[in-house]
């Protein structure tokens, strides 16, 4: 038995925790220590020293991601592919269970799982069955009431809030929602959780079943599992099983959604005699990366309190870039990613993280132009996006009233009265008569087919889109795009949805119009600007995406970065009002779980890290002006090297104050200068954003009034100054 190649290369504290005797342990350490690559060991010890059998151990991770890495690398460690081991995240596990007692679980044998969106378009209808209006009990509320009570493990007669009316309300949503789940046999994220707890609880033989099984049981990431999943766990470890978790309470980056990093006190009451282990070496990140997260989230208060040194040398220092504005940030990181790639390194060895979906936006483009791959984490590409395919689809529709996929998409959307069997009218009168959706809804309200309200309601839609069309033919593109996302509806509707998701789907759609906005056509192009814009999203929606086996930059927020590491990493948008957030940096709780969000990102990086801001940002379709973030000043300086770039010579310095240099002496090669007004034959005029290259290459970027930012040959853009 070749005991040894489990532990070589471990240090001390880690060998600990791989070769423990059966016990309850708790490793409690930093960024990059080692606590997974720990978890992973120790699985493979249990199995080959102390011969447990993989059916006897189960092991949970954050992220499908995780767990398939997981499986591989203990494959890889054991030579065989492992049958009978359970791992996956809490809710895969949870769903494994039910699957398998179905009947205990009273759910019918092919139980469907709704997934947040789906829920929330039953939690619509149900409203109305109510007679709820969705204004006063915004949607979005009613599925974070339920979600948190069941994360809670309530059922609706659990809840004691009898004095409260709006309270009251929502549990009586509850009941409805949850019968009306039952009858259907749907099953939502939480409902997993919740009902393999109750499973627990009310099948002691199941329960006895699996505590006898798992002997022992491994969980990764512990600081962000919340108060079902905590419940779930400890049940089933009963008194037999013995339980590792890993955490790191500096990463506790999911509060918001219910996680509570108090469960990693609670599990060393819970669990009598647990061991903690505390792993101090850190082996991803320089000396200089370390010392800059270090330093960042020592200005907690809340925490635990743990040391990370490293042996690694000091590397290259952290690059701040003061980019101009978004589009500048975003082809410096572009430019850097190339320099990287043709010194020869993969392209998924870089990863560019951002605090918004939204904000991918911007460096998609950049990426594209640039003919990079890459790849987005746990997201949908901006152009995929549920909202932005449905402002796109009313854009279709008023440039060519014939494209089928596009009225599907929204006669509806926002709900306008036009029912299935409405739908479904015009769908056979399309098939019978050969006609387009559109031609076929004209016909049905012309010989009154469709009458009453349904007559009216297609009418009324018909009519938006040619008024639509009408009034905004004439105007420029973002204009056009703004009033769709307005009139139609669209973004009242998921305004009125409130909470974070819908929230990002607002600011989403706000981003189109500043997509719009900068959007260039191609020179040779003679299709119509709006019809050159939905062909650019079309290709960027379908192609570009890199598949599995392509190199690809990675781009993700900072949450789904959690666990990952990459040698070049790149930090965006590091602004107030940006990251920390507004909201947050009001509040110090909230405050403080943006900085350990920081320290996510910061301690992503192996070799080298760039943080960015831009000084002025177009995001959401408003222009605001930035100043870095806090969290930049509080990095060390000795850290920090501030990026300069030959042709921009204004910079904010890290500190937050300008360069004195600002907007002076920049008259360069261009013979421009930042801030200049100019004007073009065909654009109009416009403020100089930025320039670069020199002699015959150099090029300018202008910011013209009408047509938005564009990047000119200096040479040939015939600009005067004004
Ligand atoms: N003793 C060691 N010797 C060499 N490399 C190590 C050692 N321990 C861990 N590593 C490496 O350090 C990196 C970080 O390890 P790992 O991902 O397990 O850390 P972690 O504590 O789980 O980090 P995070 O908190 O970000 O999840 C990995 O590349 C891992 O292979
Ligand atoms: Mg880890």
């Amino acid at each position: 038995m070749d005991v040894s190649s489990l532990l070589d290369g471990m240090n001390d504290e880690q060998r600990e925790a791989v070769a423990a005797p059966a016990q309850n342990m708790l490793v409690l350490a930093g960024a990059g220590s080692g606590k997974t690559r720990v978890l992973v060991h120790r699985i493979a010890w249990l199995m080959r020293v102390e011969q447990v059998p993989a059916s006897a151990i189960l092991a949970v991770t954050f992220t499908n991601k995780a767990s398939s890495e997981m499986r591989g690398r203990v494959e890889e460690l054991l030579g065989g592919r492992l049958f009978g081991l359970w791992l996956g995240t809490f809710h895969g596990l949870a769903h494994r269970l039910l699957r398998a007692h179905h009947l205990d679980a009273k759910l019918p044998q092919d139980f469907q799982i709704l997934d947040s969106d789906d829920q929330k378009r039953l939690l619509r209808r149900i409203l109305k069955g109510m007679n709820l209006d969705e204004k006063q009990w915004p949607v979005r509320q009613a599925s974070g009431f339920i979600n948190a009570r069941k994360d809670e493990g309530l059922r609706p007669k659990d809840i004691q809030i009898l004095h409260d009316p709006v309270q009251q309300t929502y549990q009586r949503i509850y009941q409805v929602y949850q019968d009306t789940c039952d009858r259907a046999g749907l099953v939502d994220f939480a409902e997993l959780l919740l009902r393999a707890h109750e499973l627990w609880l009310h099948k002691p033989h199941i329960l006895a079943h699996y505590q006898d099984r798992f002997r022992h049981i491994l969980v990764d990431e512990f600081q962000d599992t919340n108060s079902i999943q905590y419940a779930w766990l400890q049940m089933l470890a009963g008194t037999q099983a013995r339980v590792m978790i890993v955490g790191d309470d500096d990463q506790s980056i999911y509060g918001w959604r219910g996680a509570k990093v108090e469960n990693i006190a609670r599990f060393l009451q819970d669990f009598p005699g647990s061991e903690t282990i505390r792993l101090e070496q850190n082996y991803r990140s320089t000396s200089t990366i370390l010392k800059a997260a270090n330093t960042l989230i020592a200005n907690n208060a809340e925490r635990m309190g743990k040391e990370l040194w490293t042996q690694d040398e000091a590397g290259e220092p952290i690059s701040v870039y003061a980019a101009f504005n978004e589009v500048d940030e975003s082809r410096f990181v572009v430019e850097r990613i190339k320099q990287w790639h043709n010194q020869g390194n993969a392209l998924s060895e870089a990863a560019i993280l951002y605090r918004n979906n939204a904000q991918s936006r911007v460096l998609e483009e950049s990426l594209i132009q640039a003919q990079l791959p890459y790849r987005i984490y746990g997201g949908l590409r901006f152009f995929e996006r549920q909202e932005i395919k449905d402002a796109l689809a009313y854009l279709r529709l008023m440039n060519n009233r014939d494209d089928e996929a596009a009225f599907e998409r929204v006669v509806n959307t926002p709900t306008r009265g036009i029912g299935e069997r409405t739908l479904g009218l015009i769908r056979d009168a399309a098939k019978e008569r050969e006609l387009t959706l559109w031609q076929a809804a004209w016909r049905l309200v012309e010989e009154k087919i469709l009458a009453g309200r349904a007559a009216s309601a297609v009418s009324r839609f018909l009519a938006l889109i040619n008024q639509l069309e009408d009034d905004t033919r004439e105007l420029p593109l973002h204009v056009q795009t703004d009033r769709v996302i307005e009139t139609s509806g669209l973004k009242a509707m998921y305004q009125a949805e409130r909470g974070e998701k819908a929230q990002a789907r607002v600011e989403n759609l706000e981003e189109l119009v500043s997509a719009t906005r900068q959007f260039t056509p191609a020179e040779d192009d003679d299709m119509s600007l709006l019809s050159a814009f939905l062909s650019h999203a079309a290709l960027e929606a379908g192609e570009g995406q890199a598949d599995k086996f392509t190199d690809a930059v990675q781009l993700m927020t900072l949450h789904s970065a959690k666990g990952l590491e990459f040698p070049l990493v790149f930090m965006v948008g590091v602004e107030e009002g940006m990251f920390p957030s507004q909201q947050s940096a009001e509040e110090s709780q909230r405050l403080e779980e943006e900085r350990r969000l920081a320290y996510v990102g910061i301690t992503r990086a192996m070799s080298k890290l760039y943080i960015s801001h831009a000084e002025t940002r177009r995001l959401y379709g408003k222009e605001m002006f930035h100043r870095p973030s806090r969290f930049i000043k509080e990095l060390p300086n000795d850290c920090l090297d501030e990026v300069r770039l030959k042709a921009t010579v204004s910079r904010a310095m890290p500190n937050g104050r300008f360069s004195q240099d600002r907007v002076q002496d920049t008259f360069n090669e261009t013979g421009f200068k930042l801030g200049q007004r100019v004007t073009h034959p065909k654009f109009g005029e416009g403020i100089v954003l930025n320039f670069e290259g020199a002699g015959n290459h150099s090029r300018v970027q202008v910011n013209f009034e009408g047509s938005g930012s564009k990047w000119l040959v200096t040479a040939y853009a015939r600009l005067e100054a004004l």
